[in-house]
């Protein structure tokens, strides 16, 4: 996996410090942004909540449950800015689940312009350009090791 620099690791810890104690909230503004992006991504859930409206499907115990899983895989990359490679396995899984379950990897990258939304709102003066690129890197890694995995389960089907 890529390395991130010491000062991406320092401006990531330290922004993370309070968001991370309120992960669903922060969480919710997140995937908000994600279904105004791409409504589509909603039919994806369906099976699961039977919501048709973005609000009612924002408020179903399901949703928040995957609200709620997203942010914990943030918060173990958070975690682990050290030692990301020690999550390799754990991220190509999901992403070979997502792959089963009919996600498309370009719809991971939405996922992450969706967090930088969330850091904007939730920090204000605080998102500065170094921080925005800082949890870009981080994504990243987080993204291409799901769609390697998403890959690996999704080889001779399209994209
Ligand atoms: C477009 C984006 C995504 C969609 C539509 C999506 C959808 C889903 C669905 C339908 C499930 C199964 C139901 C559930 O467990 O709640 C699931 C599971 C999960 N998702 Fe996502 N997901 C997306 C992106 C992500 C991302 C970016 C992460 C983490 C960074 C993530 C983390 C998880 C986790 C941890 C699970 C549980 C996997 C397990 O059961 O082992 N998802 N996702």
């Amino acid at each position: 996996m890529e390395k991130l620099s010491g000062k991406d690791k320092e401006l990531i810890r330290d922004s993370w410090e309070s968001l991370g104690k309120n992960k669903v909230p922060h969480g919710i503004v997140m995937f908000t942004r994600l279904f105004e992006l791409d409504p589509a991504l909603l039919s994806l859930f369906n099976y699961k909540t039977n919501c048709g409206v973005v609000p009612e499907c924002l408020s179903s115990p399901e949703f928040l449950e995957h609200v709620t899983k997203v942010m914990l895989v943030i918060d173990a990359a958070v975690n682990h800015l050290d030692d990301l490679d020690s999550l390799e396995d754990f991220l190509l899984n999901l992403g070979r689940k997502h792959q089963a379950i009919g996600v498309k990897t370009q719809s991971f990258a939405v996922v992450g312009e969706a967090l930088l939304y969330m850091l904007q709102c939730s920090l204000g003066t605080g998102y500065t350009a170094a921080l925005r690129q800082a949890w870009l890197n981080l994504y990243a890694i987080v993204a291409a090791a799901m769609t390697r995995g998403w890959a690996k389960n999704g080889e001779h089907k399209s994209n």
